[in-house]
């Protein structure tokens, strides 16, 4: 056998990507595809079986196992790949482990993978505050994953500054820097300085490079020595760029709220003390919800209890089928496009009532416990279809509000679908959690600085419009980044057009609906 098999053999230990973009999303399969894909490699090539199916829930073994893939994997390519060679046992292995990925997996894993799993580790990084430290050595809270390696911490520093983030570059290479294991080798620890000079230089801070490089002074490497030279005659003292300190970008008070409100750190003692839970009513006397307000004014509400396993086993099983990367609305309203940056990092599936008709119980409950009307139907529905989400590690989606900015007289608009199309508004957002999160992932509102923890079978919920018919900008919100595990939630947009009778217009413009709040 040529080596590529063991290669293959301790990746597929832990586990396969099944979707492009895995980077982003829960790269897990679920038991039966996944032991389709293995029974698959494991005749072919002997290989083992998959043991711990959550080992991708961790982003530094997403990190690690894509390295294997992309990194571990092409010397193997260009050793063995030989257009005019004669086909001997090596080529015929090669082309069928590459068959036998490229078919489970949909293409082989590539460096925009890597990149996305290097982003997804500096976001959370920054974005929980991690102890960089401790990341560096495979540690996230109370997990432990196998630590970084140099040439990892390169790749991702690298990324950075790709994308310069030349602040999460100096941070990152001033910790390895330090490391026992770089500073104990000359040549490494040259190749680091420079790396890190380099990006100091490009922040501005150029005498901050020298200082770098000076303390390898003794060494006789020309491009040590010639970097030292230029960046010592950039550095001339008392020029303003001197003074720069290395501090993080700019972010608005909104974002500082958003990141804030998703560590947890500014929940406010004394309203978080007044929120309270309650036995809500429904359509039917003796069924009662139960509610968990988040905040009051406007209300959202986690509901405990309102989806039970076969339901989220459905949701889920049709996520699988039909995810691709998730879309938002561009500016102008007409066309939807897929992303690139870093705004929605998710997969999203459209599951239909009418293809899928155990679902209408499901949304037969959520008019019960709303008191608003959701049914689905293929014309003039009152509600969407269900939105099917998932997020694996690093995945989010940054602050958006829900509503469309359609209402009841807007004329159809044809790029959009059926269940959008002249049904007006969003008025309620309904959003079921088919899974819980190790860490991280709670949905946020920072303008009212509320947070909703996901809790598997219970589902967040507010209203996208006020009873005057304006939409309420105060519901601004976002999912947090998945720190350790997958989030797993489907939203049941409910539409304006099926409230005439269950939602009546309030007296004055601010007029709100009257619910319990002690
Ligand atoms: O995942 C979340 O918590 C929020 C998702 C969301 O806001 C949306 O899909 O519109
Ligand atoms: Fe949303």
């Amino acid at each position: 056998m040529f080596p590529s098999t063991n290669c293959l053999e301790d990746a597929n230990e832990h586990r396969l990507p099944k979707v492009n973009h895995f980077f982003s999303v829960d790269i897990s399969l679920e038991p039966t595809s996944r032991k389709r894909c293995f029974t698959s490699i494991t005749r072919q090539i002997n290989t083992k079986s998959i043991k711990d199916v959550h080992y991708c829930e961790n982003p530094i073994n997403a990190f690690h196992l894509l390295s294997r893939f992309v990194r571990g994997w092409s010397h193997v390519f260009d050793s063995i790949w030989c257009e005019d060679c004669d086909v001997d046992r090596y080529s015929v292995d090669f082309n069928l482990t590459r068959n036998v990925v490229e078919k489970h997996i949909g293409r082989w894993p590539s460096k925009i993978d890597m990149d996305g799993a290097a982003n997804a580790i500096i976001r959370l990084w920054s974005f929980y505050q991690l102890d960089m430290n401790k990341l560096l050595n495979g540690q996230i809270l109370d997990t432990q994953a196998e630590p970084l390696s140099i040439d990892d911490v390169i790749y991702i520093t690298r990324y950075a500054d790709d994308t310069k983030r030349y602040y999460e570059e100096i941070e990152w290479l001033k910790e390895l820097l330090n490391r026992n294991d770089v500073q104990n080798n000359e040549h490494i620890s040259i190749k680091v300085a420079r790396f890190l000079a380099a990006a100091y230089y490009k922040y501005g801070m150029h005498s901050q490079a020298v200082e770098v490089l000076e303390a390898f002074s003794n060494s006789e490497h020309t491009g040590l020595i010639r970097d030292l030279r230029f960046y010592a005659s950039r550095a001339t003292d008392g020029s303003k760029d001197n003074k720069k300190a290395l501090k993080p970008a700019a972010i608005s008070r909104e974002d500082r709220t958003y990141m804030a409100l998703c560590r947890g750190d500014i929940m406010n003692s004394k309203k978080q003390s007044k929120l309270r839970c309650f036995n809500r009513d429904t359509r039917i006397p003796i069924y009662k919800s139960k509610e968990e307000v988040v905040n009051y004014f406007p209300r959202v509400s986690l509901f405990h209890d309102v989806i039970g396993e076969e339901h989220i086993q459905l949701l889920k099983q049709i996520g699988q089928k039909l995810f691709q990367r998730s879309m938002v609305k561009s500016e102008n309203q007409v066309t939807y496009q897929e992303v690139s940056d870093n705004f929605r990092v998710s997969q999203t599936a459209w599951a239909n009532e009418t293809a899928n008709p155990a679902l209408q119980t499901l949304t037969r409950r959520v008019s019960l416990i709303t008191g608003l009307d959701a049914t689905y139907k293929d014309v003039m529905s009152h509600s969407e279809m269900y939105q099917v989400l998932n997020y694996g590690v690093g995945g989010m989606y940054n602050p958006h509000r829900d509503y469309l900015g359609y209402t009841l007289l807007t004329p159809p608009n044809p790029v959009e679908t059926i269940d959008v199309q002249g049904t007006g508004e969003r008025t309620a957002t309904w959003m079921f959690y088919l899974s819980d999160v190790k860490a991280g992932g709670a949905t946020v509102f920072p303008k009212l600085k509320a947070r909703v923890p996901v809790v598997k079978g219970g589902a967040a919920f507010w209203y996208n419009m006020k009873l005057s018919g304006q939409v309420d900008s105060r519901t601004l919100h976002a999912g947090c980044p998945v720190l350790l595990g997958s989030k797993w939630a489907s939203n049941k947009w409910i539409k304006e057009s099926g409230q005439v009778l269950t939602r009546l217009c309030g007296l004055n413009i601010d007029d709100i609906e009257i619910l319990p709040t002690k």
